[in-house]
């Protein structure tokens, strides 16, 4: 519920408003006539008079509240007096959500060579890609785009018959747009099949032709492509009709986005490389076959494919690129980074992405072979000191050579790779050792006690259960029985069974030289042989003056996790010992994580942090991948929404909002608001990371003393705490942040003490961006934090919002793959580090990184009974506007 304005209000707001919309009507039609390529339709939209500006609420806080949730169906519902669309423009039939973020775009601008569909005069509804078609690595376009024809948004695959504000009866929106634009899509729409293609142009019930197929996939017309304001990179221009695509990086390969073109299929299929996912529908190869692709589409007519961002186009490109503004380039995609795998005791395998350079250097090697299954090269061992040396000196290329673990491990085949890949292991001198156990021995169980003693008597022996590995341990224990007493760590249940084994296989170890220990109170060093279970030996291990110098654990991936009590008394032990014998069949049993203790209980110099152990063999690199892809991610949304953020502040404004705040957390984003403001002479401050403590003061005194309007810019991170801004009763969140505390303390900012007003915190949430899944992300954080009783905010009335993603499998799991990537110990402050460092101006800002702890904790003490605070959440739906960055 709103506040109840008064008549005189409401007529305020109501001519502001009119103002406001006549204002921007010309304006863009002054814009529009100046661009001749582009048609653009401006018109009022009839449901608009029912909207106002966000009106001025009075300044009482003991009255109740609303809370509201208004979609912004923009540019989907508006009509114009220039548009042709028929008179109902609310009913829609949309089948993409490509459509659903679609643009208007008038028929008389529809290339030639577009098949048009329906009568003409009609406007068809050219289905774009988001403005994330640049899909970071690991992250399916396909699921970006918010799946294939036919899934993706519930709301897209059904006639959507509503008024553009859902709900009309909230505190209006100046956000109400009256204008069209019409442009032409530069992102290509994934290859469909023609079938698919030809059904989904179907005339709606509005007498609208709607079409998510791309007119030919992107077949621009001459007028609109020179306006393209974003570049993907070199572009090789043909014919108008040509059809374009673009290849796209995807891990160590690249698909190819395009529609479907019978002769360019051919070329795929020509291609050794050639994978083709019927989930994205979508063709992809191997960088071995990048440069033959490339030429192959440069010589059809019919076909211009923009080649890799960052790659070198020579091969495929050379004229008529069309300079266009730039987003900033994906991190790292022109720069080639790899390591050296050992893949048998003779060969390694360059684990790299493809690079012409780097593969004429390969082929150089001697001992080069190609791996079609893999699609790696490898190479003999002895050729990797050279390959890593010339590889150095190629400045885009990074090829991280063996560890040195395993070049040391393999010094000699480094050297000169022996004929005979195993270097012979002496026969150990077993003399010492009861001859019953030697002579019971099989060839193989002698040949590992002559591996152990090679190994000096630290080793993991790891053969299969059954296989005798008990014998063995005694024997290469007994080996080195003049280092006794002898420390035998098992599971409980075989204690007594080793105790046995003992007795069978040393005669002449003496039975009452054994010592099992079975309670808590027992001696463990009692005996020449002790025994005792893993638990016994966390509780007893303190009994030990002198450290065992041979120690057996049977069953040693019960050592697995580091944070056991039994691995905590185990290892000290292991690292002293002069020998240690580990045992076990299943060393790991499910990750290669559980590897590192028993390595470091062996060879305690092997990996000494588990960090490099981690990144080489257990796939933390493509953890880290994946939060780059979503930190990219996150990245171009906070591009995507800067021009609709804009007009949103700009509207508060003409709308008559006096002082509000502007949270955003990207550089770029703060950057865009606050240079807006200095073209419109509005007073502003802005605080990021970068702003000295002093002048964070000086800057909200400042904007707490201005009379009239202002805008405080802020960063989400630096400055959501220790800042009043009480003279401000409206927050605006430009964007989402994972971390719902933050948000809460950045509202709090105006919320607190001194506070007279009701506070209106209004969320800018962008469908069809990493905002559809961070915005359920902080949700249900709140969600479980409200359950435990540690926040008292409620955002259920918001459930209407939110819950329009689930239905989608594809969707479900980038939204998994962001909350596990949130939620991992400590992944806040990763994320948080590695996205201020894509954004350096928020870095100083970070949470508790300054004095503003103290400041903020004694707010959230005096805060208590402070006014209500509303939330709204705007939601972008359409993202035409993104074509015009600022
Ligand atoms: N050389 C041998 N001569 C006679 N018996 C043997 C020999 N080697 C192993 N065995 C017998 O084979 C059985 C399995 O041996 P053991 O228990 O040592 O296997 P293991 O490798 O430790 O298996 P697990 O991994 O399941 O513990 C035992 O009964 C053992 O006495």
């Amino acid at each position: 519920m709103s506040l109840p304005l008064t008549e005189e209000q409401r007529k305020k707001i109501e001519e502001n408003r009119q103002k406001a919309l006549a204002r921007r009507a010309e304006k863009l039609l002054a814009e529009q006539h100046q661009s001749p390529g582009f048609g653009s339709s401006i018109a009022t939209n009839s449901s608009q008079s029912k909207q106002g500006p966000t009106p001025n609420l009075p300044r009482d806080p003991s009255k109740p509240v609303n809370h509201g949730v208004v979609f912004l169906q923009q540019n989907l519902n508006s009509s114009s007096n220039g548009d042709q669309r028929p008179p109902n423009s609310h009913s829609f039939h949309l089948s993409s959500p490509e459509q659903a973020k679609g643009i208007w775009k008038r028929q008389e601008d529809v290339s030639p060579a577009c098949p048009r569909h329906g009568p003409s005069g009609q406007m068809t509804l050219t289905g774009i890609s988001p403005p994330l078609a640049q899909s970071p690595p690991e992250v399916p376009t396909q699921q970006l785009l918010g799946g294939t024809l036919g899934q993706g948004h519930p709301q897209a695959s059904q006639e959507i018959k509503s008024t553009p504000f859902a709900n009309t009866a909230h505190e209006p929106l100046a956000k109400a747009k009256s204008f069209q634009k019409t442009l032409t899509p530069f992102f290509r729409q994934p290859p469909r099949d023609p079938g698919v293609e030809a059904k989904a142009v179907r005339p709606s019930t509005s007498g609208q032709n709607i079409s998510d197929t791309n007119c030919g996939s992107g077949s621009a017309t001459p007028g609109t492509e020179g306006r393209r304001p974003q570049k993907l990179g070199a572009s090789l221009h043909k014919a108008g009709s040509s059809q374009k695509g673009m290849c796209i990086r995807s891990g160590d390969r690249f698909q190819v986005k395009i529609g479907y073109n019978a002769e360019l299929i051919a070329v795929f299929k020509r291609l050794p490389s050639r994978s083709y996912d019927p989930a994205t529908k979508t063709w992809n190869f191997s960088m071995t076959d990048y440069g033959a692709l490339m030429r192959a589409a440069q010589s059809l007519p019919t076909v211009t494919l923009e080649p890799l961002e960052g790659e070198d186009s020579r091969e495929s490109l050379s004229t008529g690129s069309v300079a266009h503004a730039c987003l900033p380039s994906a991190p790292s995609l022109a720069f080639v980074k790899g390591q050296c795998v050992l893949i048998s005791r003779a060969r390694f395998e360059a684990d790299i992405g493809y690079s012409e350079d780097l593969m004429a250097l390969f082929k150089q090697m001697e001992s080069r072979s190609y791996d079609v299954k893999t699609r790696k090269w490898n190479f003999l061992l002895e050729e990797h000191n050279k390959l890593i040396q010339s590889v150095r000196c190629l400045p885009q290329v990074q090829l991280d050579p063996l560890p040195t673990t395993l070049t040391l491990a393999f010094a000699s085949q480094l050297e000169k790779t022996s004929p005979c890949l195993t270097e012979p292991i002496p026969e150990a001198d077993l003399s010492g050792v009861d001859p019953k156990l030697v002579s019971n021995l099989l060839p193989f169980q002698r040949a590992g006690v002559n591996f152990a003693v090679a190994k000096r008597g630290r080793l993991l022996l790891a053969d299969d259960m059954g296989l005798g590995k008990t014998i063995q341990a005694i024997c290469i224990a007994a080996f080195y029985r003049k280092e006794w007493p002898l420390l035998v760590v098992v599971p409980s249940s075989v204690r007594f069974t080793w105790e046995q084994a003992f007795l069978q296989w040393l005669p002449s170890l003496s039975p009452d030289r054994i010592n099992v220990v079975v309670t808590g109170k027992d001696r463990l060093t009692a005996g020449l042989v002790n025994i005792v279970s893993f638990d016994l030996l966390s509780k007893l291990e303190k009994q030990l003056k002198t450290p065992f110098k041979v120690v057996i654990i049977d069953e040693s991936h019960f050592l697995k996790n580091i944070k056991t009590a039994r691995c905590r008394a185990a290892m000290p032990l292991l690292k002293v010992a002069k020998r240690v014998i580990l045992l076990s069949g299943t060393p790991a049993m499910s990750r290669p994580s559980e590897l590192y203790t028993q390595i470091i209980g062996v060879r305690p110099t092997f990996f000494p942090q588990f960090h490099a152990f981690g990144l080489r063999y257990c796939d933390a690199k493509r953890k880290r991948q994946q939060k780059e892809a979503l930190l990219l991610f996150f990245n171009r949304t906070a591009e995507a929404k800067i021009p609709s953020v804009i007009e949103y502040i700009l509207d508060l404004l003409e709308s008559g909002r006096e002082k509000f705040l502007v949270f955003a957390h990207h550089k770029v984003v703060l950057s865009a608001i606050t240079r807006e403001l200095e073209r419109k002479h509005v007073p502003h401050i802005r605080i990021d990371g970068s702003t000295s403590s002093a002048d964070r003061e000086d800057l909200c005194q400042q904007f707490q003393l201005f009379e009239k309007h202002a805008v405080a810019v802020l960063s989400i991170t630096a400055a959501n705490m220790g800042l009043t801004f009480s003279s401000a009763d409206l927050v605006v969140f430009a964007e989402l942040f994972w971390n719902p505390g933050v948000l809460l303390q950045a509202e709090d900012r105006v919320h607190r003490i001194g506070q007279a007003s009701s506070v209106s915190i209004h969320y800018l949430v962008a469908r069809g961006t990493a905002d559809d899944y961070l915005w359920p992300l902080i949700q249900e954080k709140i969600k479980v934090l409200g359950e435990a009783g540690l926040s008292e905010t409620n955002f259920s009335e918001m459930t209407e919002a939110t819950n329009y993603f689930y239905k989608d499998p594809k969707q479900q799991k980038i939204y998994d793959l962001f909350q596990q990537s949130f939620e991992e110990d400590g992944s806040d402050m990763e994320l948080l580090e590695a996205a201020e460092s894509f954004d350096p101006g928020s870095a100083s800002g970070a949470p508790g990184s300054d004095s503003q702890d103290l400041g903020d904790s004694v707010d959230e003490i005096t805060s208590t009974g402070s006014p209500v605070k509303k939330r709204r959440f705007e939601f972008f739906d359409n993202f035409d506007s993104f074509m015009f960055p600022l």
